[in-house]
């Protein structure tokens, strides 16, 4: 361990707290008000935020505190309730209380109304109900583990929702090629544990892998915390079975490396949040598993260090460098007030979490060595710790992973995920905190610096429209003059759904309402959604 070979570092350990990465899917009763959390808990947060008998106050319905009008769709009928349940008996939703958790996002920030929830366990289920909701026009809203951040997930009006959650069953896994086809309803978390007993990891991963389900992920194409090493899914999904708006079932599942047979059709889902089918199945590449990983969370005295440190991370672990993240010395304030967990390092500026992922315990602790000698020594790091056992490894990846859960205890939080050149990345930041001076509670910065993907979280005791419009279009503008993504890993939802212009050229936004026209021409698939509203 790097411990041995330079004493000014530490290797320290945490209690990680208690409950901390329990794992839960979505109880079988669908009765329960206590839902999972992103993060895979039964948090006080969420179990308040859905129980109305603890006098928190209601989300506020999207339809009243956004500019948006219901198109013109048909409402649900006691005869598509028995058509529903003819195709899947005893799965047709309708109580309340058990939509009403399926109306409301994960951050409590967009409600809709609907009034029912289906749980298809086929992909034959689904194409039979997409068939029935296209002949009636009656609007879909797909929803997967519900852990979106930008309003994607849930109905705006009354679209019917239709759940991936009892699609969720691993279809096959080659334990060679690594190849995993499951159905879209499994949640990353059980897969990572899955392909795991077999020497394999899934190609990404993130903080809600708890929740989230792989049909969510695919097709808001997440980008997570593995991105660095593995990329995009648009690179390691193989293959998807899709649900056409009118029930078509399109096969595209094929789990080749290589396919250069006319347009790759998988990719138009991949990132279109279901506004173009239903993911139903996946097919998916999955890496061996690492044999060693170690994990350095650091400090460092400016962002100007821990781009340097980055570059010299780059140039002297290569080959075995995963992750690269950093954060600001605000959004672990926030972490540790709100969640209690202890930060190992000395409180600075700004930090640092490297993980190195290779097949070699001694060669990557010797390389990781050289690379903490040399950033201390240079000071470009002034404190820092090293993890190599999993329970360690994890506890500093958490530091990472439940900033999210720390802001949402913060209060009302506007998120912005923002690719930029490097090295503009916190110059937003900085900006923001003069700009809105005592407006925001807190602006913090954080994200996956090694992909040039900044988290701009901006927090307040309640949303407000002041607070709103000091932030857009500003944001979006700044954004677009370094030539940057509005949306670098999140999708558009609904939030965002406007600010597409800002990085697609006007061509492009046509191109894509024409293929929206030609796939779903009555509009019915995840409507309000990634497109702008067309006059
Ligand atoms: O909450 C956010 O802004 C980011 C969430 C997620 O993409 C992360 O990287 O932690
Ligand atoms: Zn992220």
């Amino acid at each position: 361990m790097v411990l041995h070979q330079m004493p000014r570092w530490s290797a320290r350990l945490f209690r990680a707290p208690p409950g901390w990465r329990r794992t839960c899917v979505l109880g079988p009763s669908m009765g329960s008000r206590w839902l999972p959390d992103r993060w895979g808990m039964y948090s006080p947060l969420v179990c308040r935020g859905y129980s109305s008998a603890s006098g928190s106050p209601e989300v506020m319905l999207t339809c009243k505190r956004y500019p948006v009008q219901r198109l013109p769709f048909s409402t649900v009928s006691e005869k598509d309730l028995a058509a529903f349940e003819s195709i899947i008996p005893g799965r047709v939703i309708t109580d309340p209380d058990q939509v009403e958790a399926c109306n409301v996002d994960w951050l409590r920030s967009v409600r809709g109304c609907s009034k029912v929830l289906l749980r298809p366990q086929t992909s034959e289920e689904v194409s039979h109900i997409l068939r029935h909701c296209h002949e009636r026009n009656l609007a879909v809203n797909p929803q997967g583990g519900n852990t979106g951040l930008v309003g994607g997930s849930v109905p705006v009006f009354d679209e019917i929702i239709l759940s991936t959650a009892l699609m969720n069953k691993v279809i096959s896994f080659h334990n060679v090629s690594g190849i995993l086809v499951c159905q879209a309803g499994c949640v990353l978390e059980e897969l990572s544990r899955y392909v795991q007993e077999q020497d394999f990891i899934m190609p990404l991963d993130l903080g809600a892998k708890g929740s989230c389900h792989i049909g969510g992920n695919v097709s808001t194409n997440a980008g997570g915390l593995r991105f660095l090493r593995y990329g995009s899914l648009r690179g390691t999904v193989l293959g998807l079975e899709v649900v056409l708006a009118n029930g078509t079932i399109l096969n595209c599942l094929t789990s080749l490396r290589k396919d250069n047979t006319g347009y790759d059709l998988k990719q138009l889902f991949i990132g279109s949040e279901g506004t173009l089918g239903i993911i139903t199945t996946v097919s998916i590449l999955c890496p061996p598993r690492p044999q060693a990983v170690n994990v350095a969370f650091l400090g460092c005295p400016g962002f100007a260090e821990v781009l340097q440190t980055f570059t010299t991370c780059k140039g002297m672990l290569g080959e075995v460098l995963s992750a690269f993240e950093f954060m600001d010395a605000e959004c672990m304030r926030l972490v540790r007030q709100h969640l209690h967990l202890a930060i190992p390092v000395q409180e600075s500026p700004f930090y640092a979490l490297v993980e190195t992922s290779g097949s070699s315990v001694g060669h990557d602790a010797e390389k990781l060595g050289s690379f903490l000698e040399q950033v201390l020594d240079s000071g470009l790091v002034t404190d820092g710790t090293v993890a190599t056992d999993q329970r360690k490894v994890q506890t500093l990846w958490a530091l990472r992973e439940r900033i999210t859960e720390a802001l949402s205890h913060d209060g009302y939080v506007f998120k912005y995920d923002i690719s930029l050149p490097v090295e503009r990345l916190y110059d937003l930041v900085i900006d923001l905190r003069t700009r809105l001076g005592p407006l925001a509670k807190h602006v913090v910065g954080y994200g996956h610096l090694g992909d040039g993907n900044l988290h701009l979280n901006v927090t307040a005791e309640a949303f407000s429209e002041g607070l709103l419009s000091s932030l857009e279009p500003y944001v979006y503008t700044w954004t677009a003059e370094q030539q940057g993504s509005v949306s670098a890993e999140h999708g558009l939802g609904f939030k965002k759904r406007h600010v597409l212009g800002y990085s697609k050229p006007p061509v492009a936004v046509q191109l894509m309402q024409q293929l929206k026209l030609l796939l779903d021409p009555k509009g019915i698939l995840n409507p309000y959604k990634t497109l702008p509203a067309q006059d």
